[in-house]
């Protein structure tokens, strides 16, 4: 944290109303700024020397620290966080963080009571003279800010300097008297001159400000013509060490001129920078000076305004210009409504003053005497040994003067920071329309692409519909239906099996007749122990000779005639042709295959070729068919699918660059307001549920957004594969590993519902709302759907409590647990997914339901399956393990108090963490499920 202060800046000299400064005062400004705002507290204590107190901001914006005083007394202005103007008007400037500078101006030869030691110690070894850098062509002062910097070290220096050197001071102002009288008819002849810096901000000045700038400029001009002039400081003045009570009302005049020595130069270098009217300043007139800053406060002294400015060419980054009400805006028409002001005033003040050219700058002068300044810093100051007035007009002058640099340079500031932040803002609005556009172009090419995969997939379903089939509209009874009528694949595939099934009876038959005419020498080689009578009877088959199936042979029962037996064949030709019958019918046996596996593949296609249909079907009914933007944000792309009362998009959000599912659900506007206030409450539900969950088997809920009066959307993280129930369709069932590896993460998704501090019941699983992110059952899944799902809050999840079933009969029936069929209903508990997981794990192994596998939902209800369903039976095919059966079993308990629990599932031999063996049933404390034996996993 840094600060700045300035000691000893003259406080009553310099008021604006002409009264000498001759007061003691000791006055405190502190501006405390929180944010922007900064709170300024005036305190008036009448002290002496009162250093400001180091008081930093906790914004690392450094302080100011500003202390005004008259003869040995300083007031004291804080300002905190960096105002650069403070509630009296003072301009204040923002300090480098390691800035500290002690600014002082000694009025008439007063000094300030700064003692060294009060110095930090940092201030007290700079060297004074390498730093002034002066432009004399233009009399401004222009530093590099290195020098700036340094000279803020210096001024405490030369402070303490003066305060041990003002006896030779004293001796010098007979000498800078009689210099002086010189230097006032220079002045008066400069005065003539316009002034430089009022040219910096001529347009500023209003047009009722004419007359008063032309004198400002006289006066302007006079103290450039000066600065010009004088590259060192020709100045003595009554400084004097003198404590404030021991001030009297006028300092005390040089009486003889003294020759300067070596000491004395350097003396006289320490002390010009104190202030033209610290002597004069008694505890008397503190009192009206006090009243002066406090009016200053209000209207910005020039006095005050003509210190701070100086402080402030000693300051090497104006940044921020706190407004009068403490805001720290950049504000450079303050700047120069503050400029005018000060101004002003200074004309008001320098015309009061008769004798106020008594000084000036020596640019020519190599006086060691006048030591050389530091620009900005120094005071220079001359001193004529008749009025203390003269030299604080000067000092004034030199003030404003430097007030107008400071303040044009800071102009120039604030100008290149607003250039900066028009750049800034228009790179910013650049960078904002590059954005924009960027998302435009992402909605335009994600359309297109769109467009184009919706194009190419109506198209291959046109093609696809005379091969696989079609839905046709067909008038049963009296209303219309949407028939399904495979199309010619199926007819293709049925004529391939027929044709199979000809030729396979063919080939049976052919190789029936050939084993007829099998002959004799084969047949005995075959079967030696043949009966006598079979082998008579073969020899007559050979012989021609037929059985008579009637004693009453004649020419008209021939068609009625048993065919004759074949002949018997040759041996050779024999074994010929039941190898080639037998091959055929291997043969035969293949093709059949290939045309059961086409046909599977055609039912699949079908099966998905039907949903395609449904699909474009709601997707061309949607009203979001047009790739409407929702929210600004999310950009329907294509539906996924229609459930009860929502339709899921997937779409692309647009500002997060992701897909996500859009779930809109649609409150029908003929439902009863019961209804749709049921809906709508359940749908809140969902949300609210879903919104909590966090898990990677979980889909999440990113966002709830209204569309209209009768819809809503919940976004859902997207998942890209089907879920589990088409897959099933597809499939049938799948292997025990894979189904094992589907349930183990249903079984930790539920165990997360479970462990939340209200657990969860999910009441819906299913294999509809089990969603497989690579669309296949060895991949990771997610559950998803929170429609029907229960907190249980406030209730004990025991075996014996639970919660309410208030939605008796929602849900689908072949996965809810006996309980929920009972009227009236029992309490739930979590072990309704529990039962939900055995019917999912039997139904991927075994490829149909255990319970009501080909009923309808109404006939489950009717015929009381569930109610009924109080054990379950194994088929034999396909081969499953004891451990699966009985994970199955524990999960398809008749009574929920019987049925494991999540956390006893999760513990289950079958899907436990496998551990290495020395650690079984030790580590985390999971022991093993004892109805199982490990040895049985055969999987
Ligand atoms: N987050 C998701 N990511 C990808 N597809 C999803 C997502 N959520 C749902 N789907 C798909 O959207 C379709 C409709 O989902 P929805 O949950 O509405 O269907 P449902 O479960 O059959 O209907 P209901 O809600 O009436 O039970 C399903 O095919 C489902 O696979």
């Amino acid at each position: 944290m840094s600060m700045m202060s300035m000691d000893g800046i003259p406080g009553g000299g310099a008021s604006s109303n002409g009264v000498k400064g001759e007061q003691s005062f000791g006055l405190e400004h502190k501006i405390f700024n929180t944010g922007n705002k900064a709170l300024p507290t005036v305190q008036s204590n009448g002290s002496s020397s009162n250093h400001a107190p180091i008081v930093g901001d906790q914004l690392g914006v450094p302080s100011i620290t500003m202390a005004t005083g008259g003869t040995g007394h300083v007031g004291n202005v804080t300002y905190m966080n960096s105002g650069m103007l403070g509630p009296t008007g003072f301009m204040q400037q923002n300090a480098h963080p390691s800035t500290s500078v002690m600014m002082q101006q000694p009025q008439n030869g007063g000094v300030s009571r700064s003692s060294p030691t009060e110095m930090p110690q940092g201030m007290q070894t700079m060297s004074e003279d390498s730093l002034e850098m002066r432009d004399y062509n233009s009399g401004v002062h222009h530093m590099h800010p290195h020098q700036m910097q340094m000279q803020h070290h210096m001024q405490p220096q030369q402070q303490y300097n003066m305060q041990y050197h003002n006896h030779q001071q004293m001796q010098q102002m007979q000498h800078y008297h009689q210099q002086q009288q010189q230097y006032q008819q220079q002045a008066q002849h400069h005065q003539m001159y316009p002034p430089q810096i009022q040219q910096q901000q001529p347009q500023q000045q209003g047009q009722m400000q004419q007359p008063q700038q032309s004198n400002q400029q006289q006066q302007s001009s006079t103290t450039l013509q000066h600065i010009n002039e004088s590259s060192n400081l020709s100045s003595a003045g009554s400084i004097s060490d003198r404590e404030p009570e021991q001030a009297g009302g006028t300092p005390q005049r040089p009486t003889a001129p003294v020759t300067t020595t070596t000491t004395e130069k350097k003396s006289v270098r320490k002390r010009r920078r104190l202030g033209p009217n610290d002597e004069q300043a008694t505890p008397k007139q503190e009192r009206k000076i006090t009243e002066f800053m406090k009016v200053g406060e209000a209207s910005g002294s020039n006095v005050a305004r003509c210190l701070m400015t100086e402080y402030h060419q000693n300051q090497g980054s104006p940044k921020r210009q706190p407004q009068q009400n403490g805001s720290n805006n950049y504000e450079p028409q303050q700047h120069q409504q503050q400029h005018q002001q000060q101004q002003q005033q200074q004309q008001q003040n320098q015309m009061n003053q008769h004798d106020m050219h008594n000084s000036y700058w020596d640019s020519n002068s190599n006086s060691n005497q006048s030591p050389p300044g530091q620009a900005g810093n120094r005071m220079v100051r001359t001193i004529d040994g008749e009025t203390q007035t003269d030299s604080s007009l000067s000092q004034r002058l030199q003030n404003s003067n430097q007030s107008a640099d400071e303040i044009a340079k800071r102009d120039r500031i604030i100008e290149d920071y607003r250039r900066q932040i028009d750049d800034m803002n228009t790179k910013q609005n650049a960078e904002r329309r590059k954005y924009e556009a960027s998302k435009e172009t992402i909605k335009r090419l994600l359309i297109e692409k769109n467009m184009i995969e919706r194009t190419a997939l109506r198209d291959k379903i046109s093609a696809d519909s005379p091969r696989i089939g079609c839905f046709k509209t067909t008038r049963i009874g009296d209303s219309f239906r949407d028939q399904w009528t495979d199309g010619w694949g199926f007819a293709e595939i049925e004529k391939k099996q027929e044709a199979l099934a000809t030729e396979k009876n063919d080939i049976n038959a052919a190789a029936t007749l050939l084993k007829k005419r099998k002959p004799a020498e084969l047949e005995r080689k075959v079967d030696r122990k043949r009966p006598q009578a079979v082998s008579i009877q073969i020899q007559n088959d050979s012989n021609g000779m037929q059985p008579s199936t009637s004693s009453n042979s004649n020419g008209d029962d021939a068609i009625f005639r048993r065919p004759e037996e074949p002949k018997e064949i040759p041996p050779q030709e024999y074994t010929e042709l039941e190898e080639i019958y037998r091959l055929r019918k291997e043969h035969l046996r293949k093709e059949e295959t290939d045309v059961a596996m086409e046909k599977e593949r055609l039912d699949k296609e079908r099966s998905l070729h039907m949903r395609e249909l449904k699909r474009i079907a709601n997707e061309s009914a949607s009203q979001f068919k047009e790739h409407q933007l929702l929210h600004k944000r999310y950009l329907m792309l294509n539906l996924l699918g229609k459930g009860g009362f929502s339709e899921v998009w997937k779409a692309f959000d647009i500002d997060e660059n992701r897909y996500v599912a859009c779930k809109i659900h649609h409150v029908n506007k003929d439902w009863k307001e019961e209804k749709k206030a049921n809906y709508v409450k359940h749908a809140m539900r969902e949300k609210d549920i879903h919104k909590s969950l966090d898990h990677c088997r979980i889909v999440k809920q990113y966002d709830l957004l209204t569309i209209d009066n009768h819809s809503f959307c919940t976004v859902l993280e997207y998942v890209p594969g089907n879920d589990l129930d088409f897959y099933l369709k597809q499939n049938k069932s799948i292997s025990e590993k894979e189904a094992r590896s589907i349930i183990m993460q249903v079984v930790s998704a539920l165990v997360y519902l479970n462990e939340k501090s209200t657990p969860i019941i999910h009441y819906d699983l299913k294999p509809a709302n089990i969603l497989l992110e690579s669309g296949h059952t060895f991949g990771a899944i997610k559950i998803t759907d929170f429609g029907l799902s229960k907190i249980m809050e406030g209730e004990n999840d025991d075996h014996d409590g639970g919660i309410e079933l208030t939605s008796q009969f929602a849900g689908t029936y072949w996965y809810l647990p006996p309980e929920t069929f009972i009227v009236p209903p029992p309490k739930i508990t979590c072990k309704v997914d529990v039962w939900s997981i055995g019917v999912i794990f039997y139904q991927c192994i075994y490829g149909k339901k255990p319970f009501g596998h080909d009923l309808t939902q109404q006939k489950i209800l009717e015929c009381n399956t569930i109610i009924n369903a109080r054990e379950v039976i194994f088929p034999n095919k396909p081969q499953v393990s004891s451990l699966a059966q009985d994970f199955i079993r524990r999960c398809l308990q008749y009574r929920k108090e019987d049925r494991a629990d999540v956390f006893e599932l999760a513990r289950h031999d079958l899907i436990r963490p496998k551990l290495p063996r020395e650690a079984k049933g030790s580590v985390s404390g999971i022991p093993r499920s004892p109805s199982v034996n490990r040895e049985d996993d055969n999987i």
